[in-house]
């Protein structure tokens, strides 16, 4: 995911070379003030022990200069010979005249008389390495009888200072050696923490691959290169159709199992130049070079969404893990990251609304689509919390007795500008965002109280049927607030049936069956819809604590000439659990006749009775109140009172 360049120095090298150089400078620096210092303290131990010598020679030599005794002065003055640093020296009288003189070999006494040489040191400018010129007076009973000037050479002090320098520098090396080796070593740890740092800020740990943040990196990365060498690519996103129900079932275990499982068949799916990332928990993401045409992009997408579809073998059981799969083609499709993203996502929205485990191709109409269900999101917030909604009530008859036994609450969307919203359109929209909360709390609260104002009728038991979405059954609190409407309206907890789907239990296993059996404890019925459409198992129907099961409208309809098998089968299996068997979209007189001969409990569809509003259902039970007799068969003509069917 990263880019490499092998040839540049990495920063923390840099940043090292900088701070060594660095000390080095600072080393030297000290060093040579270090020097400095050596030799003016030297020169000045120099002067002081010339002075010292000057002294001697001037307090030595009085006796002699007063006498005029030049010999004995001379033999004073050759006691310097023992001192390495004297050069020479001389006596002069008060007047300048040399008295006697002392120098070493090869070098010519002083040349100075004794006031002049009395302030050589502090008059004349002398450099650090220059020689040191020290004069002492000569003095007999305070009177001054001439000098001694003395004068001592740097040579011995610069050798000192060669072998101090010397030293400096022997250690400066080894401070600046170790300074090496320390610094190195730091920089190869700090490097070493730094990659892996950078790889654990870019890798999703469970699968290896490269993660949300890395992958868009290397999309915009990609693109940017794209725009200027004219390539096309695609940006697929797949999304796992039942992790869920996986994690639900098997234990989450299972469900990294089946992730790792998805990763490898989604590496294999494309080549290695192909960027692959799990960008979320169940969500991936593959950016695939289109060599030709356009047309790859789908290809690759629906050959992923079949790599996915096939068993995956976990430790506990073999899973098939099936896909959504969106997918966008850069540039045709989108010309920037976030439109590219965002396109692709409407993509796989559009896939996962055809019914899960498909890939489909952006069309900018789908803009337009996602565009609409954002702003009904927003609206249909707005509609909840100023009642803008309805509810309309289908009615169910029991096929034995004819009566109306139950209703199915339907909600109504009338839009002040684009009109009726079909509920088809607006749940979904609901479900998608956690607006269905609000959405199924409003219509439990309505139909709640609806059914209480019915059932106050004395004698009467008529359930209300209320959809519920998977959403709702997650909610932690979702039985207590269900028991919370139930009380504020008034209506017994018997009366009130709530409709789940097979597919949403499943997406929600655990706290599903939870929720469930926490319902039922409170006498709530419960009923399982779309029956036949989803998984249909016998398992899972021994799972599910309902009361009813409602054969979906697609069963019903070829009844009685296509299909009888499954649904005699449906219901001797439900009878078998004790569960009752609820037959939806009954439209016609034959499929009444034949399921009510199978044995099906109640019916519900256009044929009894269209969904209809509060007080037609109140008109209704009315009249079944008067007519005491059960209805039996017939025509109907009556749109939305076909009771007469039964
Ligand atoms: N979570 C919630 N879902 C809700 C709520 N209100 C409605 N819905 C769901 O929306 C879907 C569409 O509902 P609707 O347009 O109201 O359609 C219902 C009936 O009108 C229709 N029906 C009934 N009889 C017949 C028939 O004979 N033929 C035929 N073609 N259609 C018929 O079926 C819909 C009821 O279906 P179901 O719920 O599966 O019993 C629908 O999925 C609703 O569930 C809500 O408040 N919350």
């Amino acid at each position: 995911m990263k880019q490499s360049d092998d040839y540049a120095p990495s920063p923390m090298k840099e940043t090292s070379r900088v701070k060594l150089a660095g000390f080095g400078v600072a080393l030297l620096i000290s060093g040579f003030v270090l020097l400095v210092y050596q030799a003016i303290s030297l020169r000045s131990a120099l002067t002081a022990d010339a002075n010292v010598q000057a002294d001697m020679i001037a307090d030595n030599v009085s006796a002699s200069v007063m006498f005029d005794d030049v010999r004995s002065a001379q033999e004073t003055l050759h006691s310097l010979r023992k001192v390495p640093y004297v050069e020479s020296a001389g006596i002069y009288t008060v007047d300048g005249k040399r008295f006697a003189t002392y120098a070493r070999p090869g070098v010519s006494a002083p040349q100075r008389g004794g006031a002049q040489a009395a302030n050589v040191e502090t008059g004349g400018r002398r450099f650090l390495f220059d020689d040191v010129f020290v004069a002492s007076n000569i003095t007999q009973n305070g009177k001054t009888l001439g000098a001694v000037v003395v004068v001592a050479t740097t040579a011995q002090m610069t050798a000192q200072l060669v072998h101090f320098a010397l030293f400096i520098l022997a250690a400066s090396l080894c401070a600046l050696w170790i300074a090496f080796v320390i610094t190195s070593r730091m920089s190869a740890h700090i490097a070493h923490a730094e990659k892996k740092l950078e790889y654990l800020a870019s890798t999703d740990p469970l699968t290896g691959l490269p993660n949300r943040r890395a992958f868009y990196d290397a999309l915009s990365d990609r693109l940017q290169r794209g725009a200027q060498g004219g390539i096309r690519a695609a940006l697929i996103l797949v999304d796992l159709d039942d992790f869920k129900n996986v994690n639900d079932t098997l234990g989450h275990g299972a469900g990294d199992e089946l992730l790792k499982h998805v990763a490898v068949a989604l590496r294999q799916s494309v080549r290695t130049a192909d960027l692959v990332s799990r960008i979320g928990g169940d969500e991936f993401a593959v950016l695939v070079a289109i060599a030709k045409e356009k047309a790859e992009g789908i290809r690759t997408a629906e050959r992923i969404a079949r790599a996915l579809a096939r068993p995956f073998d976990l430790p506990r059981a073999s899973v098939v893990a099936s896909a959504s799969v969106g997918v966008s083609v850069y540039p045709d499709d989108a010309a920037d990251v976030a439109s590219l993203v965002s396109s692709a996502d409407i993509a796989l929205y559009a896939a996962k609304s055809t019914g899960k485990n498909a890939a489909v191709e952006f069309r900018p109409s789908m803009t337009v689509e996602a565009r609409r269900r954002a702003r009904l999101e927003t609206e249909l917030r707005k509609a909840i919390e100023t009642n803008e909604l309805s509810l309309v009530y289908q009615p169910q008859f029991d096929c034995r007795t004819g009566r109306m036994i139950g209703v199915e609450a339907l909600a109504r969307w009338i839009h002040p500008v684009d009109g009726e919203i079909s509920p088809i359109e607006f749940v979904p929209v609901a479900e998608d965002s956690e607006l269905i909360v609000a959405l199924g709390q409003w219509v439990l609260r309505r139909a709640c109280r609806d059914g209480a104002r019915w059932n106050a009728e004395p004698g009467l038991a008529l359930h209300v049927a209320v959809n519920v979405s998977a959403r709702q059954l997650r909610q932690a609190r979702y039985s207590e607030d269900v028991k919370a409407v139930l009380a504020e309206s008034g209506l017994s907890p018997h009366l009130l049936e709530l409709e789940l789907t097979e597919s949403q239990l499943m997406a929600n296993m655990t706290a599903g069956v939870e929720a469930m059996r926490q319902l039922r404890a409170a006498g709530i019925r419960l009923s399982l819809d779309d029956f036949g459409t989803g998984y249909s198992s016998l398992s899972y129907l021994q799972s599910f604590p309902v009361n009813t099961l409602k054969i979906d409208r697609a069963f019903v309809k070829p009844l009685p000439r296509d299909g009888q098998p499954i649904v005699t089968a449906i219901i001797s299996m439900a009878h078998s659990f004790g569960i009752a068997v609820v037959a939806e979209g009954v439209e016609d007189q034959a499929q009444l006749s034949w399921l009510a001969d199978a044995g099906c409990d109640i019916v519900q569809g256009y044929l009894t009775g269209r969904p209809m509003p509060f007080e037609r259902i109140t008109d209704l039970l009315r009249s079944e109140c008067e007519d005491s007799e059960p209805l039996t068969s017939g025509s109907a003509t009556d749109p939305t009172d076909r009771r007469s069917a039964l």
